[in-house]
């Protein structure tokens, strides 16, 4: 047997779960609506109840039988209204099964004392005890545990009471025990077959929500997996500027609206200056180091509307949306001077970083391809002609 059986194991004989667990957390499902309803039944059992008063006024008329009789029948339905009050205040099924139990044990008691004080109408009083097992059994929602010892006490006491007061002869004595052995047989199984049922119903219920939870959770994974893989599409993991694929998609966008609106739009090929000495002398983690230092001082000299990428190894790309030449000039030698003052951490602080900067325009070029094309000659014309310096294509 698996765990989720073992756990979902119902009891045949009580129809509870075996795991206390999980009993606890079906009452505590059902606790709503068995208060309401047990509230409603009790009501409706002590009305009828109080009904029978007229058929006692028939038998018995202004006698004083009739006043003990109807004074009992009073106090037996105010106790089981009150309990139907308090049981739909606090009654909560599974902390206070005792304050469940107690109206069928009023009830039971009220109807067995009408056996001493109306003995001649015994016959009545079986159909009405029969009746009152099966909603004992099937109407006041309640345990099978509650409801079977109240039935039984109630059985029990009315024919003790029927031999004791209605002197009833011995077959007809073992007819009316048989009888109300069937009627508890009848109402137990009918009970024991719909604890069951809603037990099983619970178990498939909350399988479901769980196989639900389960999903919602895989759905949710698998996004923040998409998420992760979109960030690391689209974001270089060393310097967190945008990767070359990302950047020609962002930056062919910003050049096709140009062309649209017919606005600036240039181009900045960057290039750090002799970093193959830097890695040579000081190793490639700090090469990395200078060149998030680098990047970072690229992403924070430029404006919001520069899409910045890095086009790869020690060389990065910037596109300028809405940029004339000289603009652009003057950016990219802010650039340089901004990367001349980089203050690198110790033991870097001796070196001395610079870029070399290509710029092209786009009424040079009208692609993407040939703009990159147009501003890496400028950045290699950059570095013939001596390195952290701007070149702009004419
Ligand atoms: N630390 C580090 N080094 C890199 C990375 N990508 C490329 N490089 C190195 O960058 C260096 C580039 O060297 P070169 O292309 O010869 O250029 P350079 O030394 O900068 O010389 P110029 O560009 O002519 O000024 C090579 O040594 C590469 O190994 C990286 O992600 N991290």
């Amino acid at each position: 047997m698996s765990l989720q059986q073992k756990y979902n194991d119902i009891n045949w004989l009580t129809g509870q779960f075996r795991d206390s667990r999980r009993e606890a957390s079906y009452r505590d499902s059902i606790k709503l609506r068995v208060r309401h309803d047990s509230r409603l039944a009790l009501m409706l059992v002590s009305l009828i109840f109080a009904m029978f008063a007229v058929t006692d006024y028939n038998l018995l008329g202004h006698s004083t039988d009739f006043f003990t009789l109807i004074s009992m029948r009073a106090v037996v339905v105010s106790s089981c209204v009150v309990l139907a009050l308090i049981l739909g205040r606090v009654g909560n099924f599974s902390r206070k099964p005792l304050l469940h139990a107690l109206p069928l044990w009023v009830l039971a008691a009220g109807i067995i004392s009408i056996v001493p004080l109306r003995p001649e109408s015994l016959y009545t009083q079986i159909t009405a005890v029969v009746v009152a097992i099966m909603a004992f059994y099937l109407l006041i929602p309640s345990l099978l545990t509650i409801a079977s010892w109240a039935s039984g006490f109630l059985s029990v006491g009315f024919i003790v009471a029927s031999v004791a007061y209605a002197e009833v002869s011995v077959p007809t004595a073992t007819r009316l025990v048989l009888l109300l052995i069937m009627a508890n047989i009848v109402g137990y199984c009918a009970l024991l077959r719909l604890e069951i049922l809603q037990r099983k119903q619970f178990s498939l219920l909350n399988e479901e929500r769980d196989q639900n939870l389960a999903l919602q959770r895989e759905v949710e994974h698998r996004k923040s997996l998409e998420a992760q893989l979109r960030r690391l599409a689209e974001r270089d993991t060393l310097t967190e500027l945008d990767t070359r694929s990302h950047f020609i998609k962002r930056a062919e966008a910003l050049l096709e609206r140009a062309l649209r609106e017919n606005t600036a739009f240039c181009l900045l090929m960057i290039d750090v200056d002799h970093f193959k000495q830097i890695n040579d002398t000081w190793g490639h983690t700090r090469g990395d180091e200078v060149l998030k230092q680098v990047a970072k001082t690229i992403r924070q000299s430029l404006r919001r509307v520069d899409v910045v990428g890095r086009f790869g190894g020690e060389e990065f790309i910037v596109a300028m949306p809405n940029t004339h030449h000289k603009e652009a000039v003057k950016l990219a030698q802010r650039l340089t001077a901004n990367v001349n003052a980089i203050e690198l951490p110790s033991p870097l602080n001796q070196v001395s970083v610079s870029i070399t900067v290509g710029i092209a325009m786009k009424s040079n070029e009208r692609s993407l391809d040939l703009l990159i094309q147009r501003a890496d000659e400028m950045l290699y014309k950059g570095k013939r002609n001596g390195r952290n310096r701007v070149e702009l294509a004419r």
